[in-house]
């Protein structure tokens, strides 16, 4: 029996899964690291720690799965998107990686932006806006801000491409990661050399960029012993953290829709050709699936709202143990009614992106009044997140683009309570997947059909992928929550200006 690795480079750890041919998930081991926040709105990583943690899971999963290490054919590699890894030109990593969320780049999006001749021009040369998580305004960053690091820059690579180097020793991504350097020219699927010279960077700094089904190379032999694996093991492109997840979830034709609540909050719609939103909130990017894109929107703090309300501010619930935190918050809030009696939340808080691309964008709960309890506020905190998640499926929707099927995924649609909460406002049926394995599980198909065990993705897709769960809507709260969202979507052009006053307060 051949067998399959997926290693998915998230932003709270490196998670990493063994799959045989069939799909079935052998073995998994997860470690985790940490993020730095050197000053509010800037987010950093070490990308050794990457590499320690993926050395640490490939070698904990072989050793549970008992698999021969010849039996592992090929590599998938995911990872959060966005980053930036600078190297210099011994390969020596020049200084922290910057990551999605940072927010630090402002200026230099608006210098993109006029260099590409405007917001349009820029769309018409890479089929997105300038916003500040992306790749290209970090290089930028660097060369105003840090020039003696950016003097020594000869690559960029995005995190997962940065574990394939010390894979494979080659300097490669793939299509759909690649879309969120905004360098990628999305239509054509290749570097804009336009953009990158109008800029006056040299397209050397980039890696080369193939499908992500496309064999990269094989394990050198120095990584095949740490790994414990043979120098025969393929490492195929794979792809970003959010298309990897549409693959895992089988979101590889029209009409299948996905919502994943992480750490952020991501709305996929996979697209035959690529369609554009007129205003630029959505994500126009390559999909994994060869010669296909997709569109996203992305919320910046959407399960890590949650995770802030519950390990920041409810950190005193009684008695209750750390794994059963979110489970025990949720109980509280599934006891109030759905709307949570008119008290509104904004999940905005470390800027957001769809649709408002606002870096100063802050959180607030809004309509509070006496009758509102803790189980109130958490309840607020999700519908909010959720309601987050709706204005990109309205801008989705209003493009015509069919939405037969909305899949739920991430941490918090594990919970019942949420994935009815999100059938309810969106308006739609619910489905979730027997075996969600996110990512790695997607990247991990990747490699089998990058090793030939699949003729394509979709084929790989329909023997593997079985929806296990459906939740339906209920009437009577689409209602409310039809009643509430005009009101929840109109604020944040009410608050919009002091929220960047009271971002400038924070920062000074
Ligand atoms: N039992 C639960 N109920 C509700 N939400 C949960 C639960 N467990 C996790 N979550 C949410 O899921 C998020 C983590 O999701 P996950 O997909 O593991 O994130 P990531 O991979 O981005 O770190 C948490 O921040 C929290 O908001
Ligand atoms: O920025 C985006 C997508 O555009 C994020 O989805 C990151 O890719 C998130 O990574 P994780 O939180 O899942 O690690």
């Amino acid at each position: 029996m051949n067998y399959y690795l997926g290693i998915d480079v998230g932003t709270s750890g490196t998670k990493t899964l063994l799959i045989d041919a069939a799909g079935a998930v052998i073995a998994e081991a997860d470690a985790e690291y940490p993020m730095h926040q050197p000053k509010p709105g800037w987010t950093e990583q070490d990308p050794e720690d990457w590499w320690k943690a993926t050395v640490k899971t490939v070698r904990a999963v072989i050793k549970k799965s008992k698999v021969k290490p010849d039996q592992v054919k090929a590599i998938g590699l995911s990872g959060q998107m966005h980053g930036s890894v600078f190297l210099d030109k011994n390969d020596n990593v020049i200084r922290n990686a910057l990551l999605w969320n940072d927010q630090r780049t402002s200026a230099e999006c608006d210098e993109i932006t006029a260099a590409a001749g405007g917001r349009k021009g820029l769309i018409k040369m890479v089929a997105n806006p300038a916003l500040t998580g992306f790749q290209a305004p970090k290089v930028l960053w660097l060369r105003n801000n840090e020039k003696r690091n950016f003097d020594k820059l000869a690559k960029v690579l995005l995190p997962k491409d940065d574990i394939r180097r010390r894979l494979t020793g080659g300097y490669v991504t793939e299509v759909s990661d690649a879309s969120g350097t905004l360098f990628l020219d999305v239509v054509k699927r290749k570097w804009s050399t336009k953009l990158i010279g109008k800029l006056g960077l040299d397209a050397d700094l980039l890696p080369e960029v193939v499908e992500s089904d496309q064999v990269t190379g094989t394990l050198t032999a120095e990584a095949a012993k740490k790994l414990g694996l043979t120098t025969d093991c393929k490492v195929v492109g794979g792809a970003g953290d959010c298309a990897a997840g549409a693959v895992g979830n089988g979101v590889v034709k029209s009409g299948v829709l996905s919502t994943s609540i992480g750490t952020s909050g991501v709305m996929f719609v996979h697209s035959d050709q690529p369609q554009y939103d007129a205003d630029g909130r959505l994500h126009t990017f390559c999909h994994a699936v060869n010669g296909k894109w997709h569109m996203m929107g992305v919320n910046l703090t959407s399960g890590g709202s949650l995770q802030w309300w519950v390990d920041s501010v409810l950190r005193g619930l009684a008695g209750v143990p750390d794994a059963k935190r979110y489970e025990a918050a949720t109980a509280e809030a599934a006891a109030v009614v759905a709307g949570s009696d008119g008290l509104l939340f904004l999940p905005y808080l470390n800027g957001e992106r769809t649709p408002h691309a606002d870096p100063n964008a802050r959180g607030s709960f809004v309509g509070m009044n006496l009758t509102h309890t803790r189980g109130h506020m958490t309840r607020s905190v999700m519908e909010g997140i959720t309601f987050a998640l709706r204005d990109s499926l309205e801008i989705i929707t209003s493009m015509g683009v069919p939405v037969r099927q909305v899949r739920a995924s991430g941490g918090g649609s594990k919970n019942p309570m949420w994935r009815q909460m999100q059938a309810d406002v969106f308006g739609k049926k619910v489905t979730t997947l027997a075996v969600e394995q996110g990512p790695a599980f997607g990247v991990a198909l990747l490699a089998a059909v990058g090793d030939g065990a699949y003729k394509s993705i979709e084929q790989a897709c329909a023997a593997t992928i079985k929806v296990a769960d459906e939740t339906k809507a209920d009437r009577a709260a689409v209602k409310k929550y039809d009643q509430l969202f005009p009101i929840y979507r109109d604020l944040y052009g009410q608050l919009k200006e002091s929220m960047g006053q009271l971002a400038k307060y924070q920062a000074s």
